[in-house]
């Protein structure tokens, strides 16, 4: 795993880890109700239905006092605080709360029992002005005579089924719904409990948490992803940056490779060519004459050689200098080389000695060649204006050692010089190389 990645991972497990701890010891979120707070607050009793119950509403400090002379006129009587929190269009949200607690002390006749209405606008069923047609999510409690701080789970809440059946609520919205709280309500139970209530409330406060469960898993789940996806992607792109220098390591690699492979058949060539002239040195023809000599036994192909040598090269270099005599090597070879064919082979033999192999070629068609290259080596223009003339020795091989038909060539040669220069002289092969098979 990268740094970077490592860092991120670190970074991201004690950000999850945090945020987990944050959300379970705090990120509180808490709406408290008393006496002081600023909601409208109003008392609300059955007389408005045909009762005759009496309520009044009174602030003790912090604290709300209700008190409530309950009669059995009503079929269902009751005293009940209203606590206005905003108007429809900008009701509270209070699904992010999970509890709310209520410090409260019910002294009076009958059950005591408390009923908690966390009422709910929406337009798809409710009108804004009509309060009664606003959705009633309820919860009943009974609270000690001496009071007590009650805790009721919002889950605990349900929906009234009298408030569902006189406003004909269809089946999709019949659920609990704490989403746009415009009003919450504490009400007697509405049985038929005459007498005086008093019902001293000291805070009705709702606790949840700024971000839900679930949406703090959803976040961290979306985080997570996301640092995968970076993590792959960033993978990816590392994977192709190796990928592209490998390839750009092996193509430097080939084009070394290549130069070396150039240089190294440069090198080669060097070694098997002759500096001056540029034409193949001993070491060039060895593994072509070897070849050549082969295929000429097992094809029955005649392979000639020639011996070439300047006449008194040696006052040239003496009367004109090691140079000129470097240029007539240079043209010899360049008026050797213009009368051979191609899989013809040239050789600078040594000093101004040079050699002619010619595969496919019987003793009279070499003679007849070297004859022509001493006719032209005598009529052809040289550096300095010099006439040169040229001596030849001529044979074929036989059954034969290379080496003997080499070594024949060249006392052809030498024959050829001893005779006054400037001449051909072939060999025939001798009778016992032309009768055994000895190589
Ligand atoms: N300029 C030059 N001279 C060379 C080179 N290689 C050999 N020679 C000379 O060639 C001469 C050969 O002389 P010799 O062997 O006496 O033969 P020659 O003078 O040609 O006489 P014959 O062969 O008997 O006709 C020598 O003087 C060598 O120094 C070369 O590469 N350049």
């Amino acid at each position: 795993m990268p740094h970077l990645l490592r860092i991120l991972a670190l970074i991201m497990t004690a950000l999850t880890l945090a945020l987990l701890g944050w959300h379970e010891y705090g990120m509180d979120s808490t709406l408290h109700i008393d006496a002081h707070s600023t909601y409208l607050m109003e008392a609300v009793d059955d007389s408005s239905d045909g009762g005759s119950s009496k309520m009044r509403l009174l602030r003790q400090g912090k604290r709300i006092r209700i008190e409530c002379q309950l009669t059995d006129k009503y079929e269902w009587p009751f005293c009940e605080l209203g606590i206005k929190l905003a108007d429809p269009a900008h009701a509270l949200d209070f699904s992010d709360y999970d509890h709310v607690t209520v410090k409260v002390k019910y002294q009076g006749p009958g059950s005591h029992q408390l009923r908690l209405f966390v009422r709910n606008f929406d337009p798809a069923y409710a009108d804004p002005k009509r309060n009664e047609s606003w959705k009633i999510n309820e919860v009943a409690f009974s609270p000690k005579l001496e009071g007590e701080v009650v805790t009721i789970p919002l889950k605990s809440f349900s929906v009234a089924s009298w408030w569902i059946a006189n406003n004909h609520i269809p089946l999709a919205h019949i659920a609990v719904d704490m989403r746009n709280v415009p009003m919450i309500q504490l009400s007697t139970s509405g049985f038929k409990e005459p007498g005086l209530h008093v019902i001293d409330i000291d805070y009705i406060e709702f606790h949840g948490k700024w971000i839900s469960r679930e949406a703090l898993a959803l976040v961290l789940v979306a985080l997570w992803v996301s640092f995968a996806l970076f993590a792959l992607l960033l993978d990816l792109r590392q994977l192709r940056r190796k990928l592209l220098n490998s390839r750009r390591r092996e193509r430097a690699l080939e084009t070394l490779t290549s130069a070396l492979e150039l240089e190294n058949r440069k090198i080669g060539d060097m070694a098997r060519r002759d500096p001056l002239t540029g034409v193949r040195n001993r070491a060039g023809i060895l593994e072509e004459l070897f070849r050549e000599s082969e295929l000429a036994r097992s094809s029955g192909r005649p392979l000639a050689v020639v011996f070439a040598d300047i006449d008194h090269f040696k006052r040239v270099n003496d009367e004109f200098g090691h140079d000129t005599g470097d240029e007539v090597l240079k043209q010899f070879a360049l008026e050797l080389g213009s009368h051979i064919r191609n899989g013809d082979y040239l050789v600078r033999w040594g000093g101004e000695e040079f050699v002619l192999f010619f595969p496919n070629t019987p003793l009279e068609g070499a003679a007849a060649l070297a004859e022509k290259m001493r006719a032209h080596v005598e009529t052809t223009t040289w550096p300095a204006a010099l006439r040169m003339s040229c001596s030849f020795g001529v044979t074929v091989l036989g059954a034969e050692p290379v080496a003997d038909f080499i070594k024949r060539a060249d006392d052809a040669l030498y024959e050829a010089k001893r005779n006054g220069r400037n001449r051909v002289v072939s060999r025939t092969v001798p009778e016992a190389a032309q009768r055994n098979g000895k190589v």
